[in-house]
């Protein structure tokens, strides 16, 4: 299956079976597990139930820093950050056509040799979140790294339908958004999909 263009759905932890169930509800493509506090026994869990429920919708599923998880449930692939397990090593252990995703948060990052190895990159963040203590890279660096990039790029960090008319001429292949689409409801979810297309 390929890459859904526009957006890509993360659980929270909180709640990541319904948030699951929710972007499910939503028609959302590709679903990531994150998860950054729990035991790998609740993890694992937690995965093998969004596997069964985005199989059954035939959607994608990519487990966060995990490949272990990932593989063990049989997810579609892997998201990993600059400090997790190497993408091209990753690629020594992981089955044919498994997408593996890679954050980038420099021009740097964006042009190593790392980013031959893998499907997809994450830029961000864009914004000030509360979700994530991160750095904050703007627009107009955001703009660059897309620009330059071999590969699909996917936005996040702060994404909200209040600001998504700012990223739009970004020209990012997609993007993500947690706290703005998961703490409000379907028509929000939809107005942030038209302003994106328009
Ligand atoms: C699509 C996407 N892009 C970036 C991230 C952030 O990943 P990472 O830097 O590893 O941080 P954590 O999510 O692990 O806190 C992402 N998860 N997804
Ligand atoms: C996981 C992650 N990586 C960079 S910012 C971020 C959090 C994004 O969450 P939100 O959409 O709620 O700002
Ligand atoms: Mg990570």
């Amino acid at each position: 299956m390929d890459l859904p263009k526009g957006f890509y759905g993360i659980t929270l932890e909180t709640d990541s079976i319904g948030t699951c169930k929710k972007l499910l509800n939503f028609g959302v493509q590709m679903i990531q597990y994150r998860a950054k506090n729990l035991s790998s026994k609740q993890m694992l869990n937690e995965c093998f139930q969004i596997r069964s429920l985005t199989k059954q919708a035939n959607v994608l599923m990519i487990v966060n820093d995990r490949v272990d998880i990932a593989l063990i449930v049989g997810a579609d692939g892997v998201h990993v950050g600059q400090d997790d397990i190497p993408p091209s090593s990753l690629r020594k252990i992981v089955p044919n056509n498994f997408i593996i995703g890679l954050s980038t948060h420099s021009i740097e990052q964006v042009l190593s040799p790392e980013v031959d190895f893998v499907d997809y990159i994450g830029v961000g963040a864009i914004f000030e979140t509360s979700t994530k203590d991160t750095v904050v890279i703007g627009t107009e660096l955001a703009k660059q790294m897309v620009d330059l990039s071999k590969k699909p790029a996917y936005l996040i960090g702060g994404i909200k339908l209040s600001n998504i008319d700012s990223i739009k001429g970004i020209g990012a292949y997609g993007f993500t958004s947690i706290s703005d689409v998961l703490y409000n409801d379907y028509e929000h979810f939809l107005e942030m999909i038209k302003k994106w297309n328009s």
